[in-house]
């Protein structure tokens, strides 16, 4: 789809000629009404003639495109923008493009050299933002472009006066991006580098003339567009390449000690630490910049890191945890968009191939029975913390390269969609003080529009962060738990390849510390590891291959600890313990018989005394399980419901001179048995429907197994079934 700006009221400063010029034509070229501002100055700011804005109208009206032109300075933005109003009723898209220059190295820099800069591009950009601004507020809808340059960004000799009305044009963007935000009014700013009447007294001609204005437009359109989201960005364009900038920040170094005054020469000794920019972070906020300031200034204060070496080399360098302040923070929510692709992808991240036909299922989106595995579930919910998140969290003051996933808790309410867009909310659950580090449990919530798809505990060891006087253990922690001691019930052994964490990083967990040699051996690796959710992966399918037969739906729950770590390449040796409907599970490397997965377990759903390929497939069982829940709720109803109920459904079915289950029905659990004969057969289950679907049903609107299979009717519970039963609910199915 093209974009068009049909509809829209641009107004483009200084736009007789050069990048102004070129983004009118532009516009108008794509359905935009375009003001065409230019006061018509020399490039040092002398002289005034209507003569080029109505040479760039003239152009676009001679294509068939709406223009009008004004020629005020942009001094007097309230007159440029009412030019917008009184020609087309509106504006939209403001690009602030106007600018002269007057060079001169700094000593020779005059009062008016100084005071012409900064009112035609500064001044001059703030006073015609500002006259859009309420505009745009009020329609919900505006977008701003400031021209900013690398004279700006980097500094230029003899530019004093620019560089400094440049590089102001950047600091007002950043702050209207954000007073902006919430209006759908977003600020983004470029650096052109373009031929223009500003670049040739500094570019050779046939430079000049290579870097064509319409390189630059392209992106001024895109930013100025209705879909684009980008806010508060900086942007270098030119010949036809764009680049983003953005603020990086050494780790940096506290030199300052509790109840000892701060020196220069403690300034002097570190300096190489202050500007060391190996584990250099990328502040994207001003909460997320005071945010280290902050955890420095109560660890250097509190007694606790006082008195405690390892908390205090911790505030000196590496990580800083407070508990205090991070226990009960909700790390900022996020979306996860997918489709099928990202489920392959993981599938293949967590070794699954097609030299195994059943792994087709998880494989090929047009097998009958595509689904995502279970334990994708972990991949919508660590998008919140893997974006940088964390480091906004007071009190998390974390040194990445000492992070190492710990453990992992994962329970499904249903089985996960195949694609679709899920919300995740994130809180600090816990920090706990294990002496060699810290725990960090993030309890992550992933909804499915308002629907809880399901719960993730991260666990995340923080290596040398420990030894801060916190407490060892938490009643929020999911435990992970021993395996029986007897020889397992079952053996799966798999092989991860050399590039396995290279291909599972692509489902978005980037940590270097998996790819990248240099940053492996920051966190003391010979080499990188294997990320743990990938063994973790290998291990659930494991199960679910060896005990649920392949199937999803089967999945409820999973924990593991990560023990040591994987390296690439290393065989996984599974062994499973299988009580009741948890199967438990650790993980070896082969190789060297190292347990790496420990204390594992997976909870499955349903587990049947007979075979699997004997349970009743497709609609029966599900039609009865909803027949039990009308059952529970028409007690509620009243009498004129159960009459209706029973007209809709007949209470007694019958069928080939077969009798009808009995119905037990426990009120207050919710739980419904369903008995059929003397011991023929049993279904313990609880239901759960909302009342509007619920009534659909009843009313014939909604067809039983198609709530099922939507997930309007979620089944949780065991379900035991004999043959004999299974005869009469497949019955019941062909009703
Ligand atoms: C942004 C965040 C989101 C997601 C983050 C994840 C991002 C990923 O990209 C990162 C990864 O995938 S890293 C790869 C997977 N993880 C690993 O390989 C770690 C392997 N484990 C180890 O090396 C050690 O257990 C080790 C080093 C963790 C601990 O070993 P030791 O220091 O020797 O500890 P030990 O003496 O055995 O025990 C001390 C106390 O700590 C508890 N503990 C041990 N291992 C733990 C673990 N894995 N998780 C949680 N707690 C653990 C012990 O129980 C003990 O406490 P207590 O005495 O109270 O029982």
């Amino acid at each position: 789809m093209s974009l068009s700006f049909e509809g829209r009221v641009v107004l483009v400063t200084g736009a007789g000629g050069g990048l102004g010029r070129e983004y009118a034509l532009a516009f108008a070229e794509r359905g935009a009404s375009v003001i065409v501002n230019d006061l018509g100055a020399d490039t040092k700011g002398g002289g005034k003639s209507s003569a080029a804005a109505d040479k760039v109208v003239e152009e676009i009206r001679a294509k068939g495109g709406k223009a009008v032109a004004n020629y005020d300075s942009v001094e007097d933005g309230e007159k440029l923008i009412q030019t917008a109003l009184d020609s087309f009723g509106r504006i939209d898209v403001l690009v602030n493009n106007a600018g002269i220059l007057r060079d001169r190295s700094f000593a020779r820099t005059s009062d008016l050299d100084w005071d012409l800069i900064q009112r035609v591009h500064l001044r001059g950009s703030f006073l015609v933002t500002r006259a859009a601004w309420n505009h745009m507020k009020n329609q919900k809808f505006g977008r701003i472009i400031m021209t900013t340059s690398a004279a700006g960004i980097y500094g230029n000799f003899g530019q004093a006066n620019y560089s400094a009305a440049k590089l102001g044009l950047l600091g007002l963007a950043n702050t209207l991006a954000i007073e902006g935000r919430k209006y759908n009014v977003y600020c983004n700013t470029i650096a052109p580098v373009a031929g223009s009447r500003l670049t040739e007294t500094v570019m050779p001609p046939d430079v000049v003339a290579a870097l064509k204005a319409e390189y630059v437009a392209p992106l001024v359109l895109w930013l100025c567009h209705e879909d684009c989201q980008e806010n508060g960005g900086l942007f270098e364009v030119g010949a036809g390449w764009i680049g983003k900038l953005r603020w990086e920040r050494t780790k940096g170094h506290t030199v300052r000690q509790k109840n000892k005054a701060m020196s220069p020469e403690a300034v002097r000794d570190h300096w190489d630490k202050i500007c060391d920019f190996t584990a250099a972070t990328r502040p994207s906020g001003i909460q997320e910049s005071l945010q280290s300031i902050m955890t420095v200034l109560s660890q250097v204060e509190s007694d606790e890191v006082g008195a405690n070496p390892t908390a205090s080399a911790a505030a000196t360098g590496g990580s800083a945890i407070n508990p205090a302040l991070a226990v009960g923070q909700k790390v900022s929510t996020s979306l996860f968009t997918f489709n099928h692709t990202q489920c392959i992808l993981y599938a293949l991240g967590v070794g699954m191939s097609t030299k195994d036909p059943d792994h087709l299922r998880f494989l090929y989106e047009n097998h009958p029975d595509f689904g995502c595995l279970p334990t994708f579930g972990v991949i919508a919910s660590q998008a919140v913390l893997m974006e940088g998140g964390l480091s906004s969290v007071p009190g998390l003051g974390i040194d990445f390269t000492q992070v190492l996933h710990g453990e992992q808790y994962l329970e499904l309410y249903k089985p996960l969609p195949t694609s679709g867009t899920l919300r995740s909310e994130a809180t600090v659950a816990d920090v706990l003080d294990k002496g060699s580090g810290a725990v960090l449990l993030l309890d992550v919530n992933t909804y499915n529009g308002d629907e809880l798809l399901c719960f993730n505990q991260f666990s995340v060891f923080v290596v040398g962060a420990g030894g801060f006087g916190g407490k060892r253990t938490s009643d929020r922690v999911k435990a992970a738990v021993p395996p029986p001691n007897r020889a397992p019930d079952a053996v799966v052994i798999d092989s991860t390849t050399r590039d396995q964490a290279a291909l599972y990083r692509l489902s978005g967990d980037w940590n270097p510390l998996h790819i990248d040699p240099s940053f492996a051996a920051m966190g003391g690796f010979k080499q990188p590891i294997l990320h743990g959710l990938c063994s973790f992966g290998f291990a659930a399918r494991h199960v679910l291959k060896q005990f649920a037969g392949n199937d999803p739906s089967r999945f409820k729950a999973i924990k593991a600890r990560f023990a040591k770590p994987v390296l690439p390449g290393q065989s996984l040796q599974t062994e499973m313990w299988k009580e009741g409907n948890r199967v438990h599970l650790q993980c070896k490397v082969k190789e060297t018989d190292v347990v790496v997965l420990a204390g594992a377990y997976v909870d499955l759903h349903g587990e049947s005394d007979a075979p699997l390929e004997n349970l009743p497939q497709g609609g029966g069982l599900q039609s009865e399980l909803v027949f039990a829940e009308i059952g529970r709720r028409i007690e509620s109803l009243g009498s004129e419901l159960v009459r209706k109920v029973n007209a809709v459904f007949g209470w007694e079915i019958t069928k080939d001179g077969k009798t009808a289950a009995q119905w037990t029905i426990d009120l207050k659990s919710g739980s419904g048995s369903l008995h059929r004969g003397a011991g023929g057969g049993k279904a313990d289950v609880t239901f759960t429907v909302s009342d509007q679907d619920f009534m659909e049903v009843v009313q014939g609107k909604l067809n039983p197994q198609k709530a099922f299979f939507s997930g309007k009717l979620k089944i949780r519970g065991n379900i035991m079934l004999s043959q004999k039963l299974e005869v009469i609910l497949k019955d019941y199915a062909k009703l």
